[in-house]
């Protein structure tokens, strides 16, 4: 059979698994990789390959063996330095070889958007000793919050109030990280009215902008998102010129999550996603092409009519909270029969259960994005983990 592209996925989770859906759609054979077996993108995907994509070799060799047409990082654990390897050998790495590698370290990130775009970010300074933490909060101030530059969904993270906190802040940060750069960054704690993704489409003929999603985070992971958020025009114009900024000077196709705090007018850049973004799960019903469409769209260099629109609605987390395998899920019927709005599900399929872990989020479509909040949140409660 004759496909339109042969896609490698490197990470196999719930958003790869709705990519794996999109680019499907439009002919692709994908391949998809994790580190263990049966992950929610596996599952729906053409083929699947099982190693750890922090081990440049066996990258290579997944690359070498299925030649894709496109290379599409679906986390940020990746050995990024491979990438440019083989970008630089003619493969194509979605967007570019060099977002991956800037995105995956929190420092070189900030770098890029703070020092050479200019761009409004939170007062920070890197630490790699407990001394130089110390410094940096008599920098920042407090609260503060102190991240190791190499994490996501919130590892390793924590808000410290006063001087006694910094120590178990850095080492909580120290035993969460991932990668092996004992490093973090401590970061001015912004006191934002509200927080929002903007999703930002880097086509080949320009840049195209989602409504604003906002979010609601809990231990520095979503636990509910929703679009259009309401914001001022003189906000979205200011967060949309800031992420125009990001995505070109990042180069290359597809689809990025770019996270802002707002406070009144002022916008500050936060950090971003060159990929799909896990609070953008609630384009799945707000938008006619979702946030994995569209990814799947630009980089395969397909038209995507504009202006994208959303309809109110919302998403809610499902969460695990203890270890376990093979999960179980009861109470759909009644998550699914809440009124007031459409109500749907996702439920990823992952194989084990650990404490946070998540595990599905219910859509919801309402006439307003208050409505749409509380029957998904509703939703989600529902929806009972059997854990066996
Ligand atoms: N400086 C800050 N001031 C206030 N809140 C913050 C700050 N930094 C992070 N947070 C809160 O923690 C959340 C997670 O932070 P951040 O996005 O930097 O972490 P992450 O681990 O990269 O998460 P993800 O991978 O899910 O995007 C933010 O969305 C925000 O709610
Ligand atoms: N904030 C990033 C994010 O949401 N990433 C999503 O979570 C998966 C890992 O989940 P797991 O830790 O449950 O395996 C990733 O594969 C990706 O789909
Ligand atoms: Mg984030």
């Amino acid at each position: 059979m004759a496909f339109t592209a042969t896609i490698l996925l490197l990470g196999a989770g719930e958003l790869g698994r709705e990519f794996v859906i999109s680019a499907k759609r439009l002919g692709a054979r994908v391949v998809a990789c994790d580190a263990y077996d049966d992950a929610p993108a596996m599952q729906v995907a053409d083929g699947r390959e099982v190693f750890s994509m922090l081990d440049g070799a066996a990258l290579r060799a997944a690359v070498e063996k299925h030649r894709p047409d496109f290379i599409v990082p679906e986390i940020e654990a990746i050995r990024t330095e491979m990438l440019v390897e083989l970008e630089r050998e003619g493969f194509n790495v979605v967007p570019s070889a060099r977002a991956t590698q800037l995105t995956m370290n929190r420092d070189r990130i900030r770098d890029l958007a703070a020092g050479e775009l200019g761009l409004a970010t939170s007062r920070y300074r890197y630490a790699e000793t407990l001394e130089e933490v110390r410094a940096g909060a008599e920098h920042t101030g407090f609260p503060c919050v102190i991240k190791p530059v190499m994490s996501s969904s919130g590892k390793g993270q924590s808000k410290v109030r006063d001087a006694a906190g910094l120590e178990a802040a850095w080492d909580h940060a120290v035993a969460n990280m991932r990668g092996d750069r004992r490093r973090v960054i401590v970061e001015q704690f912004v006191d934002f009215d509200y927080e929002i993704t903007l999703l930002t489409v880097r086509t080949k003929d320009g840049v195209l902008f989602c409504p604003p999603i906002g979010h609601r985070q809990e231990r520095g992971d979503y636990q509910e998102s929703w679009q259009p958020a309401a914001m001022s025009p003189a906000a979205i114009a200011a967060a949309q010129d800031m992420a125009r900024k990001v995505v070109d000077d990042l180069g290359g196709q597809g689809l990025f999550g770019v996270e802002f705090f707002v406070c009144g007018d002022e916008v500050i850049f936060s950090e971003l996603s060159p990929r799909p973004h896990d609070t953008g799960m609630v384009t799945l019903v707000s938008q006619n092409l979702s946030e994995f469409d569209l990814h799947a769209r630009a980089i395969m260099g397909l038209p995507i009519p504009a202006p994208i629109r959303a309809r109110p609605s919302a998403s809610a987390v499902i969460l695990a909270d203890r270890e376990s395998a093979a999960p179980a899920y009861s109470g759909l019927a009644e998550a699914l029969a809440v009124e007031g709005g459409t109500v749907d599900l996702r439920l990823f399929g992952k194989p084990t259960t650990r404490p946070w872990r998540r595990m599905g989020v219910a859509l919801a479509s309402a006439g307003d994005t208050d409505t749409a909040r509380r029957i998904a949140g509703e939703a989600a409660g529902r929806v009972r983990i059997e854990y066996g």
